[in-house]
């Protein structure tokens, strides 16, 4: 058996074709929606994220705003840039790249975000809301590494009410948020959050319909380990040194061979990232469209 692809780039372009008219509408209507981005530092991998979000607002028709900071920068420095973001009109929604160089406190800087421009949904309000709105409809930002996973799984036609999901990984971008939303009503999964203490994690992997593996831990997940028929959602990623040619590979997190074993598997890359990215510009139209009413 081998498992059904799902599509992250393929899925991603149908998303941003259906955002485009969106926008269409918005800028009709005299809202501009605006993209802005806070990167600290000269992270490789950070930078590139960002590029990559600039290039899909500019191929959606979302105006995009940069402020690049140099790793020197002080915290005084970082809460000066969100104060910028916070009060420049022509910013809609904008997003504080993580994680921030070692020396800033990530929370404190998240804390001082206007929830309404929070276009990753990380603010406390937001994740708040995420908490208070299990039962209802939200008008708030989802973070967009969570919402692109459920997404995906619905496009696909991947039954989640009442199934068993197994996230791997606890983390504030995917992990912790992921739980909150698999179990709200609607979506009705039972989640099982698992960590590095969790005590017997092959056992309890094996015990899912849909598994995400989100702790950048290259090939973790076992075939062995696997549900035959399971979906199975690769997002950890990590950067590895190829042992033959030297050059920089991406790992995820799931061995290769589950594939074997999965009725579905969303590759990395090419799976959740892209999903990840089309969450951001979404979040940003919404938050646009919010205006208008
Ligand atoms: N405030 C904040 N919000 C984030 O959403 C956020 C963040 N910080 N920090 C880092 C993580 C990671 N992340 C990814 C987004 C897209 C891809 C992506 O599109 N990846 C491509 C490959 C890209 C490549 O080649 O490097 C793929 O999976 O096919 C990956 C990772 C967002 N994050």
């Amino acid at each position: 058996m081998t498992a059904i692809r799902l599509d992250g780039v393929a899925t991603a372009t149908a998303i941003k074709n259906e955002l485009r008219t969106r926008i269409d509408d918005l800028r009709a209507n005299g809202v501009v929606p605006g993209l802005g981005t806070l990167l600290v530092g000269d992270d490789p991998g950070s930078r590139s994220y960002v590029a990559g979000k600039h290039r899909d607002c500019a191929e959606v028709g979302i105006e995009s705003i940069r402020i690049d900071l140099p790793a020197a920068a002080t915290s005084a420095d970082v809460r000066a840039a969100i104060a910028d973001l916070n009060s420049a009109r022509e910013v809609t929604g904008y997003i504080v790249q993580l994680p921030l160089p070692p020396g800033h406190d990530e929370n404190a800087m998240l804390e001082l975000i206007d929830p309404d421009k929070d276009a990753d949904g990380l603010h406390p309000t937001n994740l708040g809301r995420l908490v208070l709105g299990i039962e209802g409809e939200l008008q708030s930002p989802l973070p967009c590494t969570p919402a692109g996973i459920v997404e995906m799984l619905q496009r696909y036609d991947v039954p989640i009410r009442g199934r068993n999901v197994v996230v791997i990984g606890r983390g504030l971008t995917v992990g912790r948020p992921l739980g909150l939303l698999f179990t709200r009503k609607g979506l009705d999964a039972t989640v099982t959050l698992t960590h590095s203490r969790t005590a017997d994690l092959p056992a309890e992997v094996r015990r899912g319909d849909i598994v995400v593996a989100a702790v950048g831990v290259p090939h973790l997940v076992k075939p062995e380990w696997v549900k035959p028929g399971a979906a199975v959602l690769d997002v950890g990623i990590t950067r590895v040194q190829d042992e033959e040619t030297g050059k920089g590979r991406l790992t995820g997190d799931v061995d290769p061979a589950v594939a074997e074993v999965a009725g579905h598997l969303s590759p990395n890359p090419g799976g959740v990232g892209p999903m990840t990215r089309a969450m951001l510009l979404a979040n940003v139209v919404k938050s646009a469209e919010l205006r208008l009413q």
